[in-house]
């Protein structure tokens, strides 16, 4: 899909309908500048449950609340006009039953103004994937590694190889026969992820799977270097900001006690100027 030719903000058909085509291009946002950054280069921009890693020092995404989703959506909102915004339901927010999720989704579209919400899952949650597409609530499903059942997974690793394949498969069926208009791949074998894509009718999206992917995504702070806590294999850094951020942190205590800053340029005189 074409990142400069929009005219309007993208719905959940539109993605839907970029299966095949040019890769559809994401990234998680958490703040109204990272939005405003990607805003005219993407496709949908994740509200992700990262966040909670990423912004707020958590050390996994299960003490993320609705508070927090909502805050933080409430700011990406307000830094896109065309690329489509699509949320987190966060931990606890939705794997209770259909009716918790969808009074807990409406409630995220209601606040934030996203086109879409995301949930992990795959034949566990088909049921509830129903429930909310027949509501009027666009779903984007997440299978594969899900983060948020890191303590039953033992691990954020590779998800799907050998026998777990064909669960794999089976979770890619059931979310899509449930009317999920996209789904995330997340850290599972390129020889699966091109056959979940292969089967599907709605685009898959990539992160840590296979560039044959209809689309890719990953955590904005990992992509610009500014979160090094850790770096799964799946992140490419296109920038280093955390280390640019840093030199320039220490070059500005430097001038402050070199009393070099402020300069004539940054004080005020007595007079206004004429
Ligand atoms: N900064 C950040 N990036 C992410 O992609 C991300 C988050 N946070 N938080 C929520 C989830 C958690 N995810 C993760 C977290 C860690 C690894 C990771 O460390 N992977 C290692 C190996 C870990 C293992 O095998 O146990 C790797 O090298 O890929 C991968 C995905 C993806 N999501
Ligand atoms: C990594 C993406 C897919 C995500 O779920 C998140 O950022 O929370
Ligand atoms: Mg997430």
């Amino acid at each position: 899909m074409s990142a400069t030719a929009k005219k309007r903000a993208l719905l959940p058909d539109d993605i839907r309908a970029a299966k095949g085509g040019t890769p559809l291009v994401s990234l998680t946002a958490y703040t109204t500048p990272m939005a405003q950054m990607m805003d005219a280069h993407c496709d949908f921009v994740l509200v992700g449950d990262s966040v909670g890693m990423v912004l707020h020092g958590l050390p996994s995404t299960l003490g993320v609340t609705m508070e927090m989703m909502i805050l933080h959506g409430q700011a990406v909102a307000r830094g896109l006009s065309s690329a489509m915004m699509v949320i987190d339901m966060p931990f606890g927010s939705y794997e209770e039953s259909p009716q918790q999720a969808f009074r807990n989704a409406a409630r995220l579209m209601a606040e934030t103004g996203a086109g879409a919400v995301k949930l992990e899952g795959g034949t566990q949650m088909a049921e509830t994937i129903a429930f909310l597409t027949e509501r009027g609530i666009p779903v984007m499903a997440h299978i594969g590694l899900t983060p948020q059942s890191i303590n039953t997974l033992g691990g954020y690793k590779v998800q799907g190889r050998g026998a777990a394949r064909d669960a794999a498969l089976a979770d890619a069926d059931a979310v899509a026969n449930a009317g999920a208009f996209a789904v995330v791949l997340e850290k599972i074998p390129a020889s699966l992820a091109d056959d979940i894509t292969a089967r599907l009718a709605i685009p898959t999206i990539g992160i840590g799977a296979s560039a044959g992917c209809d689309g890719q995504i990953l955590v904005v702070d990992d992509m610009l270097g500014l979160f090094t806590a850790f770096k799964a294999k799946f992140v490419k850094r296109y920038a280093h900001l955390g280390d640019d951020g840093e030199a320039a942190i220490a070059a500005y205590a430097a001038d402050v006690r070199a009393r070099q800053f402020p300069a004539s340029e940054h004080i005020f005189g007595d007079e206004a100027p004429t």
